[in-house]
């Protein structure tokens, strides 16, 4: 019999995770470690927590766009009508972080996967320890994998304390709703926070550094969600940079690089994250880091230590949780000798969570734009789409971009409501290589949206290396 290997995953959340579940599949030995709680920081404190304010968001834009659809409600505002507990709000989203944490857990010890809780790091390539509420304990391992995530940065003038000056994962404390709340940073989460604190009532003012929010999305999609902020009368400070915060009695003064202050009630610090990759042992592990301190790795995860693997947002590769999940079992595939099809991004898809939500896939506008790859596109508004217009939504846009020789579907973008349903089609069409007109001879209900990723596609079918617009 061969000999068991032995499996040692620093880190619970969806990198460390679902990398458990293959090795253990595959016939590892496999014990996580993980020092706070399963499903790591995309179940406890970031992706889950965020997407369950969200829900509740968006009930309340809809309750709001009511109007348009001729349901009145007593007052002006959909505040006068209903009275946002926000303590009832964040212990719901709390209870359901923890649920699924628990769930997590629960499979990954039915599968067999011993759970440490502690604080590890590599002592050397084959020998882990951990700080645990017992002491140390030390684990000899054949493979690790590291998946222990990022930590929001900081500001040095702008140091978080929790109650006022917040960062993502301490909305959560909040018991009242902030009068005011300057989100500082307008990538990914500072955009689905202002977007969900709107939509509950807030008065919110978007520090972005950029011209555009959303700078690393489709611009496309982020002009279409920079016009529904404002809408909605959010202030939005362009082409700004914040450099400091403070509390100054109930609220707090954020100082912009110019000199400017603002006030409000609560700041939230979204300007990125950190990678937990500092006093892990790496680089005495011979495992190289990148500048920014990310783990480098291959596309089967290996890192340059060939008994050390890496997954998830430390490697900086792209700082999502499907991605980390796919990390995560590609190591295992590799590191246990099954079959494994090295990471490929241009697969990917990928949603910011805002009203309206702005869905990726595949290739970009940016990629496209830099001449990487040479294709045909169309944009096609959801405006004249019936299904919109009886919904009260005019604002979107599907767009499709296809290779002009053969119309294989390369890239995808949805901007809708429940874009993140809509952009499935699309995500299959990219990775099973299907060409426009096959995509657009499949039936879609009428009426609906995705009656529209039909159409650009049957936009598609005469093409030449031109940009549709429609
Ligand atoms: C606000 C927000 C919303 C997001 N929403 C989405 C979304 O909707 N969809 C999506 O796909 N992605 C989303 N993301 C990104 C997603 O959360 C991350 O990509 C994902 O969490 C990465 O998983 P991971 O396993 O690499 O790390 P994490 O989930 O960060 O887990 C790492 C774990 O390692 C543990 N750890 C660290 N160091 C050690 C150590 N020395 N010993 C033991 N344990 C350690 C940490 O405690 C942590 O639990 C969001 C991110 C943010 C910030
Ligand atoms: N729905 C999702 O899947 C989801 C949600 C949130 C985050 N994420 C992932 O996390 C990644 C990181 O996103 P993020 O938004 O946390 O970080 P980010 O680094 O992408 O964005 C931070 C933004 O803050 C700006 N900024 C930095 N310093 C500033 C300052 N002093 N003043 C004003 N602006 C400043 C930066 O220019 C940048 O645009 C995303 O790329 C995404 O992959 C995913």
């Amino acid at each position: 019999m061969a000999p068991v290997t032995k499996v040692v995953i620093i880190g619970g959340g969806p990198g460390g995770y679902e990398a458990a579940l293959v090795a253990t599949q595959l016939g590892g030995d496999v014990t996580l470690i993980e020092r706070d709680g399963l499903g790591g920081a995309a179940v406890l404190t970031d992706c889950v927590p965020s997407k369950t304010l969200i829900a509740t968001a968006e009930v309340m834009v809809r309750i709001e766009n009511a109007r348009q659809l001729g349901l009145h409600l007593p007052g002006d505002a959909v505040t006068d009508v209903v009275r946002v507990d926000l303590a009832e709000v964040n212990q719901r989203v709390l209870d359901l972080a923890l649920a699924q944490s628990s769930d997590i857990r629960q499979r990954l010890l039915q599968e067999g996967v011993a759970i440490v809780i502690g604080q590890a790091r590599l002592d050397g390539a084959n020998v882990v320890i951990a700080d645990t509420e017992h002491g140390q304990e030390r684990f000899d391992a054949d493979i690790v994998l590291v998946a222990t995530g990022t930590t929001p940065r900081e500001l040095p003038d702008a140091p978080c304390d929790g109650e006022r000056i917040l960062n993502w994962k301490q909305v959560y404390n909040l018991t009242d709703l902030p009068e005011r709340l300057i989100v500082v940073g307008s990538g990914v989460t500072g955009a689905e926070f202002a977007s969900a604190f709107d939509g509950l009532g807030c008065d919110v003012v978007l520090v972005s550094s950029r011209k555009q929010v959303l700078p690393g999305e489709d611009q496309d999609a982020a002009a279409v969600l920079q016009k529904a902020f404002e809408r909605r009368g959010m202030t939005i400070m362009s082409e700004r940079r914040a450099v400091a915060a403070r509390r100054e009695g109930d609220g707090v003064v954020v100082t912009l690089a110019d000199g400017e202050e603002i006030t409000g009630s609560h700041c939230l610090m979204a300007v990125g994250a950190i990678p937990n990759s500092a006093g892990l042992g790496l680089e005495e592990a011979g495992v190289e880091l990148t500048p920014s301190g990310h783990i480098k790795v291959d596309r089967v995860s290996r890192t340059s230590n060939r008994h050390v693997y890496a997954a998830g947002d430390v490697t900086g590769v792209f700082a999502l949780a499907s991605v980390a999940a796919m990390q995560g079992r590609v190591a295992m595939w590799h590191s246990l000798g099954d079959a494994v099809t090295p990471l490929d991004l241009r697969l990917v898809s990928s949603n910011v969570f805002t009203t309206p939500e702005v869905a990726t896939v595949g290739l970009s506008q940016k990629e496209v734009d830099a001449g990487l790859v040479r294709v045909s596109s169309v944009l096609l508004p959801l405006g004249p789409n019936a299904r919109s217009k009886m919904q009260g939504f005019t604002e979107g846009f599907v767009k499709l971009f296809c290779l002009p020789t053969t119309g294989i579907i390369v890239g995808g973008v949805v901007v809708a409501p429940r874009a993140s349903e809509l952009i499935h089609a699309v995500s299959i069409a990219v990775s099973q290589q299907v060409n426009v007109d096959d995509f657009s001879h499949a039936f879609t209900v009428y009426p609906s949206m995705s009656g529209s990723l039909a159409e650009a596609a049957r936009r598609l079918h005469k093409r030449d290396a031109a940009v549709l617009t429609n």
